[in-house]
């Protein structure tokens, strides 16, 4: 299998690039990585040298029995069409959104779809996108419920990451950080200055004209903001919201008898880690020891963390989860509503299992799937 990567030097492509090494995948494949910006060059990267190939050169990419791309929508858009049009039947995997929604594209999350994405291989469906990175961390969350059938519908309000914004946004919300601490007297001690001088100073630098907000658009640092994505006409949704309901029904394959799935998508100063806190209705009253056997039993990444202070505040938090496939859950209790009414709460990193991990893994399915003989 010729397996071609494009997108490999940008975050999403780099967290992937990382996985393959470590997975020894990169070796063992022999991927080969094209460049929009620089074919033709040489590149060395995990000890082996790298002949970058064009990234807009049809020929080239139709040679390919698997392209990966992580590049983004305005590429797969320059690019994907055309490429059919000329015939070329080889795999396509996507980590943009531009092809998730259409009816010939699957979603690709195998912890929780495996036997769909299998069956849509064998149906010849040869294009796949990666998911929201949300609704990834959802469901490798809370996958054991939905497989038991036991969701009647999920609030999900959630706490993103500058990650998901992109790289240029990471920086940005480091140097707002900075123009905070930079604005506070180098010789501030314990007592001097008051508490209120410091908020005085701090609220007057996220208000200053002064503030650098040339990516993330407003004070991100010190602040949280309440939409993420464009807005979606009628709803009231951001299209984050909405991508949470399609796309969770999507990749679960019950778009025909849909599961609602909606709630509040809220970015926050955290750099790599989403936090989803959920109010889930059940279809019936489940004991919690249940419900936490069946969230433990479906993936081997999900970690319970006990219900209390002390487990919660070390192992459910982004300092603690960054960097790592562990997918924690915890604060599970019945809400005061009624024994239907189950709370959660989880987080994830979105670069690994919201983003970089499932396209990874895609890549042996299909080896496996496809072109083993
Ligand atoms: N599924 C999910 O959950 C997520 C998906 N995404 C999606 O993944 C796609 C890629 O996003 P992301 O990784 O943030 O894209 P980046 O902007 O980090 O990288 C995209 C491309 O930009 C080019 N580039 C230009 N300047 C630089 C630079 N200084 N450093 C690195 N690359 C540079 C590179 O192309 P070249 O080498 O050819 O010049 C690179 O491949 C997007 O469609 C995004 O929506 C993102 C987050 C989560
Ligand atoms: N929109 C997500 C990142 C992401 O997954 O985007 P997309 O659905 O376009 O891949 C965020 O900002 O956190």
């Amino acid at each position: 299998m010729k397996i071609g990567f494009i997108g490999w030097r940008g975050m999403v492509g780099s967290v992937l690039l990382q996985r393959l090494h470590e997975e020894g995948d990169l070796e063992r494949l022999a991927i080969s990585l094209f460049s929009t910006s620089a074919p033709g060059t040489t590149v060395s990267i995990h000890g082996s040298a790298y002949d970058l190939l064009d990234a807009y050169d049809l020929a080239i990419l139709s040679s390919f029995d698997l392209l990966i791309s992580t590049q983004g929508s305005d590429y797969t858009k320059a690019v994907y069409q055309d490429l059919r049009d000329r015939g070329w039947a080889g795999f396509w995997v996507d980590a943009s959104s531009e092809l998730r929604l259409a009816p010939d594209v699957g979603l690709v999350l195998d912890p929780v779809n495996l036997e769909h994405l299998e069956e849509k291989i064998d149906a010849g469906i040869r294009t796949f996108s990666g998911t929201n990175c949300s609704v990834s961390l959802m469901l490798m969350a809370l996958g054991g419920l939905y497989e038991a059938d036991l969701v009647e519908w999920i609030s999900s309000m959630t706490y993103q990451a500058a990650s998901g914004a992109g790289a240029a946004q990471m920086r940005e919300l480091m140097f707002q950080m900075k123009a905070i601490v930079d604005a506070l007297p180098e010789d501030m001690n314990e007592t001097d200055p008051s508490v209120l001088e410091i908020d005085r100073r701090v609220t007057q630098t996220l208000r200053s004209a002064d503030l650098p907000v040339t990516s993330i658009g407003h004070p991100l640092a010190g602040s949280a903001l309440p939409w993420i994505d464009s807005e979606m006409p009628e709803t009231g949704q951001s299209k984050e919201e909405w991508k949470g309901g399609v796309e969770t029904n999507k990749v679960l394959n019950r778009l025909e008898r849909p599961v609602p799935v909606d709630g509040l998508c809220i970015r926050i100063g955290s750099m790599r880690c989403h936090a989803q806190a959920f109010t889930i209705k059940l279809k019936r009253d489940v004991a919690i020891s249940k419900v936490e056997q069946l969230l433990a039993e479906h993936n081997p990444w999900v970690k319970i963390v006990p219900n209390n202070k002390d487990d919660t505040l070390r192992q459910l938090t982004p300092s603690a989860v960054a960097g790592t496939l562990s997918i924690p859950v915890g604060r599970i209790r019945k809400l005061s509503a009624g024994p239907e009414y189950l709370t959660a709460y989880t987080v994830g990193d979105q670069l690994l299992w919201g983003a970089a991990e499932p396209l990874r893994r895609m890549i042996g399915i299909i080896q496996a799937r496809a072109f083993s003989s």
